[in-house]
Order: C-alpha cells, then structure tokens, then sequence
C-alpha cells in the first residue's frame, strides 16, 4: 500500500498522535486554570499586614514569575518588596516609599506581571499595563528589570520613549501589552497613533511619583490620565514619595495604602553611605575637585553639576589635563543612543568619572560607584537624596561629597537636618590642594573653543542661581564672580543679564517647548531650559552677546564642534544670550560652515547630488521637492556636437588655444570687423526684399480696385454681407474717417499692421461721400465671393473698439 505523502513531504501524522498533542494541549490548559484558581486562593488568604514574608517564595506568585525571579538570583525581598507586593497583589493603590537602592522597581514590575497573569492578558487584550518614568535612561533601565524577570510570560513588552520615528514606534504599539514610557511621548502615540489607546488598562505606575506629578510633567501627566480607564490600579513609587493630596485627586486613587518602610528610620539616606561636605569658595571648587579625582584615580565617581554647559566645560578642560581616570559626560541634550552607550560604558567601567546633569540623578542603577561629588549645591535636599543615591545601593557602601561655597553652607545644612540627612564636614588637606588655574587660562587662551564653552557654562551658572527659589542658600550677591571666572581660566568676567520673574522650577521642569520631533517630545530632567527668547528691539547688548552673535561665527563653530562630543545635541540655554550656532536649515550652503568630524550622514536626492543632513528637520527639507528647487539652480541649456557629446552654450577655450589666435585686441578687431560686413550685406538684401514686396501688393490692390469697377459698371447687385442685417448703416462708419498710416508709404519703415488692418486698407483712400457709397458698394461686392475677408471684419462693439484704439495708437 502506497504511503501518502503530505504537502510538506513528510508522511502525515498518525491520527492517534494529532488526538495526543490535542489531549497534552488540553491538560496544559486545564492545569494552568487550576494554578491560577490555587493562586487566586492564596492571595485572598493573605494577610499583608500580619504575614511576616521574607522569601519571594513566601509569596504567592505565578509559576513564569517565580522562575524569573530564580533566574534572576532574587531569593529575598527588600522591606519595600515585602511591605508592597502582599498589598498589590490583593489590587490595592499604593504610594510606595523607600532610600535609593532598596529594590522599588521589583517592588511595582511583579505586581505588574502578576496582574496580567491573573487577568490571563493576551496579545488580542491590547495594553494592560503602563509604567512612567521620569527620564528615558530610567525608562531603559526598568525595562530591562522587565524583560529579566518577566522573561518566562508570554506578554508583549515595549519601550516608549522617542528616539525613533513616531510611526516605526507606532506600528509595535498596538501589539504590546506592557510599556515602559515617558510621559510626553506616551502622550503623543495616545493622541495621535491610529488603532492605540489605554482603554483595557488594568494597571499604572509611576516611578519616581514626585518628579512626575511636580509641575514640569503636570500637563502631560494630567492629559495622559484622560485617555486611561478609572477602574484600574495605581502604584506610585519615589525615594521622597509624599501623601500629597492634590497628586491623589489628579489620579483618581482609591483609599491608597501609603508604604513608606523607612519613615522611622534614623536618616532618610541608605545607612551604608557616608555624606561629607567640604566649604570651598565657588571659584575654588574646580580646583578642589580636580586634585580629589587626581586621589581617587582607582574610583568610580559621579560629579553631578548644574547645567550641560558646566559638564561640558569640566569635562572638556580636564580631559586636556589628562588627570589619568577615564572621563565619561552625560546631560540631556545628548543624542539618546549616546546617552545610552555612555550609561552602558559607566555601567561596566570598574574605574571611571562621569560628569552628569540631574538627568541620573534619579533612579539609575549604576553598579558600585565609590563616590558621588556634588560640586554644584542641588536645588533642594530631595535632589540631594536622590543624587547621594547613585553610591551605597541595595547592601553595598558609598560616599559621598558635597562641595559648598561658605555661602550656601547654612542655608543648605538647615535642609539637609530637616530631612534627616546626616553629614559631616571635612576639610581637604593643605599638601593635597591643587590650583589648575594657570593651565585653565592656558588651555583658554590657546583654545578659544574653549574659552567659549567657559563663558557659557560661567553663564549658565549664575543664571541657574539667580533662578533658584531659596534664596537662604543661593544669593548670587554673596558669590565672588569675578573669582570664578578667573579660576575658569576666563579672560575676564562674562556680563550677565537676568529677566525678572523667572523661575529655575518652571523653567526647568518646562517641556521643551515646540519640540515635536520624535526624538526630542520627551522631557528629561536637565539644567536649564527655556523658550527660545525673541530679541527686544530696545534690549542693551553686551559684547558677549555680540560676539555670539555675529555672523561669521564659523572660527567657534569648526573649532567648538571639535571639542565637544561629536554627538552632542544644540545648546538647552543659549536663548539666554541669543545665541544661534545651529546651521540654519533652509540654507544648505551653511554646510561649508560644518566642522570636520561632526556626525552627518549625507541624503542622496537622485541626479548625483548628495546633501549633508544632520537633522530630522533637514533631512524632511531635503525630501520636499519644492524646498529642494531653489538649491537645484536653474536647468543649463546644452548644445550637441556632431559626435553626439554634451556641451554648454558658451565654454571656455583653452587658455593656450585662446592665445595662438592672436591677442585679445586683434581678436575683437576681427570680430567688429566681420559683423560690420555682414550687416552691410544684410541690409541690402533686406531693403531690395522690402521693395519687392511692397511692388507686389500694390499691383494686387490696384488689380483688385480695376475689377471691382468694371463689376459695378456690369450693374452687378451688391451681394448680402454674411450675417449683416442692416446694410443701410455702416458699423464702421467712425473709423472710414481715421488716417491709414502707412497706406502708401513707399519707405518700407513702417512695421507690418496687424491682420484686421487689411480690411480697412482696401477703403482707405475714400475720402468723399461718394466715394464712401462706393467703398460701401466695394465691401459689398468684395464679400458676395470672398466670405473669408469678411470674417476678419470686427463683430463686436469690443472689436471695434480694440481696432479704433489700435489705429489712433498707430
Ligand atoms: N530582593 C532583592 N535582592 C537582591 N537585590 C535586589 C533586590 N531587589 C533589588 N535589588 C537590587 O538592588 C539594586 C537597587 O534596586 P532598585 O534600582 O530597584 O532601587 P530603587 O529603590 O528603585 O532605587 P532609586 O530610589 O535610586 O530608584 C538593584 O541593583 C537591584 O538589582
């Protein structure tokens, strides 16, 4: 018996063995329905506020989530874990709070997956879960928490926070079950991805809550809440988490249970960290820190300050200095991929210093850092928690240092013992003080790149503090500027200029405003930022601000793109002063003005023509076809020659051919000769032509008049004009009176009449009444055998018009 063969090739599967992958199906399924019933039971026999649990397996967690956690080599809950997760699990809100490093983001990622688990969430259920986080390292970090842990469920899992075109990201959304996000760009797929919305979510957390309920987020986080269901759960987590009520309302929380495991505690800091400060006078302070990493070159050090510009600045200087550590930057406005690979770089250094913006200061995960140097005084003594916080996570140790101008010192110790922050002051030993002012000044005055990049991160500093709220530790009056600037390595001391009523938090926390490419929809927690500030017409300018803003700023821009890194973003402040260095996009030429080695790629537009684009903004200029005229020029008309090659109307000859045809004055010599030759001949042949023509037309004219005669003469009966009603009225009668230039000008000069002339050429000698009854008798007898004439005669009170003026012109 023959076998049959399938499609596929391979013998078909016996029926028994299709019945017994049916049947394993099946008793897979009906397992599962009985763990989830177990585990339904489990949690409503949990007593989250009696059970001591210690074990992630004391907990009644599914059996995907159990294995991740083993994975993962998570056996023991942290006390926010063991506080949070009993009271999610039982679907309770919860304002979770807990020190830096203590495990918050396993405490809200397995009630997350468990939810879902539970509700049994499949890819057609669409989006179950929503976690927002503040910045987009964050955001990347959680994420990989996720898909660690999570790495036994089947859910789709995405990351929402730009960098990618907003349809590539929109086209994954729609399949995810879980997303990671910012807030901004979450908002933007909510409202403008067709096909996505939050309608089934179940569950929503908020990493670090505070940030993103304060006033920077308010907008976007309050029009994302109206596109998420009510009925679902919150979960809110920070290291400085507040009970705020407000912040309840806005998201709709239902009797939270507020979590906060370390309230009791003797510091609000983890207990492993020690917290020095050091007075040094402001414009001592990047001496101080230089001579500190010249001690700790076998260290991991964050030095957070207080705008992109003074990271820029520090960096740039000492990487100069060579102090013999690798030296590593990160501030928001850096392109997203290199934030990442600098994050990812830090991350798996064992000896590095990295000189950052608040844009880590919050939440990010670097493993064993030794140190955290706060040489700029944070704005409040949350940020000062949560930078402290990057050093000493989960159980291991950390210090940190925080540097105060004498200003500041009372003002800023008062805050950090209300918030139960412990710290001690230490002094830098006298042999160990460094001063690097001379090479600063060396490196400025050679470097005028850098230079430039020292008057702008002198300026974003004492704007930043000038902006700051509490004025009991930031008084710009009390800072010796001019010190400051010279200890910068500065010529001299940049001016300044403050608006009135500015505010560091508005304007910090402030979106960044018309930003709606992709990649920049997301806010992110940086110095300072700020609407691009129109010029006033009356406003007084410093020479600062003209020097930035003149024209041929192309000496900075080539050198400046130089210094900094390659991948560097535009400045976030330079509104401040005015200052555009950004090529301007409508204007490709401006592309001789970029730096070599700056990050471009080149847009091939077809026909050969290759464009540098360096944004998102140009290169949709460069697709637009109508932009793209005015570059292509005009179309240059080209002549073939015999063998078929290409040539432009007018090419250059040779020089040496040019010279052997004799100099240039014989040349035009020639030249005038040879033309005035041929015009002569010309106007010969020409005149003769004329004549000849004219002779023929009155032949014509005067043959014609002979055989109109001689008709009447016969008694001949006028024939009808076509279409002419009323022969007694002459329609032209006005114009038979009017003088036919030309009629009998022998001279050829006059230039040939339009063709509606011809007809009144034929009666224009009529001058008496008589001969106007013959010129009447004339037309008519001219019409009877020659309708084509008569068609040219004007119809119209408009022709008519047009012919008289026509003639009183001539
Ligand atoms: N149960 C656990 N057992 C062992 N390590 C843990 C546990 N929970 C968390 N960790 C580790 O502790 C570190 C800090 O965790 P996490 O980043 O969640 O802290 P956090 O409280 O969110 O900090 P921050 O307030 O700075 O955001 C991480 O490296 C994490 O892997």
């Amino acid at each position: 018996m023959a076998t049959r063969v399938s499609n596929s090739g391979r013998p078909p599967k016996p029926k028994g063995q299709k019945h017994g992958k049916q049947e394993i199906r099946q008793q897979k399924r009906k397992r599962e329905q009985e763990d989830l019933q177990s585990l339904e039971g489990r949690i409503s026999d949990l007593d989250p506020k009696s059970t001591e649990i210690k074990l992630f397996s004391d907990l009644p967690l599914s059996h995907p989530t159990t294995l991740g956690l083993k994975a993962s080599h998570f056996t023991t809950l942290t006390d926010i874990q063991a506080g949070a997760i009993p009271l999610a699990l039982k679907n309770n809100d919860i304002l979770g709070a807990a020190k830096t490093g203590s495990g918050k983001t396993l405490a809200f990622i397995l009630p997350v997956l468990e939810k879902l688990y539970r509700a049994q969430w499949t890819e057609f259920d669409g989006l179950g879960a929503l976690i927002i986080s503040p910045t987009r390292e964050l955001a990347v970090q959680i994420f990989e928490v996720l898909r660690k842990v999570g790495r036994y469920h089947a859910f789709s899992a995405g990351l929402v926070i730009g960098g990618k075109s907003l349809k590539e990201e929109a086209e994954r959304l729609t399949r995810m079950n879980i997303l990671v996000c910012t807030p901004g760009r979450m908002l933007q797929h909510l409202d403008q991805t067709a096909g996505f919305d939050a309608d089934n979510l179940q569950i929503l957390v908020l990493d670090e809550a505070d940030r993103i309920m304060d006033m920077g987020f308010q907008r976007d986080v309050d029009a994302l809440v109206e596109h998420l269901p009510k009925t679902r759960q919150t979960l809110m987590f920070s290291a400085t988490q507040s009970k705020k009520v407000s912040d309840l309302a806005r998201l709709s929380l239902k009797d939270p249970e507020y979590v906060s495991v370390h309230e009791s505690a003797a510091s609000s800091t983890p207990s492993n960290l020690q917290q020095h400060y050091i007075v040094t006078p402001l414009h001592e302070k990047i001496d101080t820190l230089y001579g500190f990493i010249k001690a700790n070159l076998k260290s991991k050090i964050v030095v957070f300050l207080s705008s992109g510009k003074q990271v820029r600045f520090v960096y740039e200087s000492f990487r100069h200095l060579q102090p013999g550590i690798p030296l590593l930057h990160l501030h928001g406005r850096q392109k997203q991929l290199a934030r990442l690979e600098i994050t990812s770089r830090f991350t798996s250094a064992k000896y590095s210093c990295l000189f950052a913006t608040d844009v880590v200061a919050r939440g990010i995960d670097f493993p064993a850092v030794d140190w955290v140097i706060q040489v700029d005084c944070p704005e409040d003594s949350d940020t000062y928690i949560h930078r402290v916080g990057r050093t000493a996570r989960y159980q291991s140790n950390g210090r940190a240092v925080l540097f105060l101008d004498p200003s500041e010192e009372a003002g800023m110790l008062q805050r950090l013992e209300q918030k139960k922050i412990p710290i001690q002051k230490v002094n830098v030993k006298e042999k160990k003080k460094k001063s690097i002012q001379n090479s600063l000044q060396n490196m400025c005055f050679q470097n005028p790149d850098l230079k430039y990049l020292g008057q702008k991160a002198f300026i974003s500093y004492a704007r930043a503090i000038h902006l700051q709220r509490d004025k009991e530790i930031f008084n710009l009056d009390k800072l010796d500027l001019d010190a400051y600037a010279a200890g910068m390595g500065l010529p001299g001391t940049p001016q300044i200029k403050f608006q009135k009523g500015e505010d560091i938090k508005r304007i910090k926390n402030a979106p960044r405003a018309g930003m709606s490419s992709d990649s920049e929809s997301d806010m992110d927690v940086d110095g300072l930022k700020e609407k691009p500030k129109k010029k006033k017409k009356d406003e007084v300018r410093t020479k600062y601000d003209k020097m930035f803003e003149r024209t041929n700023q192309d000496v900075f821009s080539s050198h400046y793109s130089k210094i900094v890194d390659d991948q560097d973003d535009d400045d976030d402040d330079d509104d401040f002063l005015a200052v555009k260095r950004r090529l301007n996009d409508d204007d490709l030429d401006a592309e001789s003005r970029k730096a070599p080695g700056t990050v471009i790629k080149a847009l091939d537009l077809g026909g050969g023509e290759a464009y540098v684009v360096d944004s998102k903004r140009r290169e949709k200029a460069l697709k637009s076809k109508k932009k793209m005229l005015k570059f292509r020029g005009n179309a240059s008309k080209l002549v073939y020659d015999e063998d078929g090659n290409a040539h432009e109307i007018y090419e250059l000859q040779d020089e040496d051919d040019f010279k052997q045809e004799g100099t240039a004055e014989e040349l035009r010599q020639k030249f005038l000769e040879g033309e005035t030759a041929r015009v002569k001949e010309a106007d010969v042949d020409d005149k003769a032509l004329a004549k000849q023509k004219k002779r023929e037309k009155r032949e014509k004219r005067k043959a014609a008049e002979r055989a109109e005669l001689s008709a009447m003469d016969s008694g001949d009966e006028a024939p009808q004009l076509v279409g002419g009603d009323d022969q007694d009225e002459d329609p032209l009668a006005l114009l038979r009176s009017l003088p036919i230039a030309g009629e009998d000008d022998e001279s050829g000069d006059e230039p040939p009449r339009k063709k509606a002339k011809k007809w009144f050429q034929q009666d224009s000698d009529v001058e008496s009444d008589a001969d106007r009854k013959s010129a009447k008798a004339k037309k008519k007898s001219k019409g009877k055998g020659k309708v084509f004439e008569v068609q040219e005669e004007p119809e119209t009170l408009e022709d008519l018009e047009a012919l008289a003026t026509g003639l009183l012109d001539g």
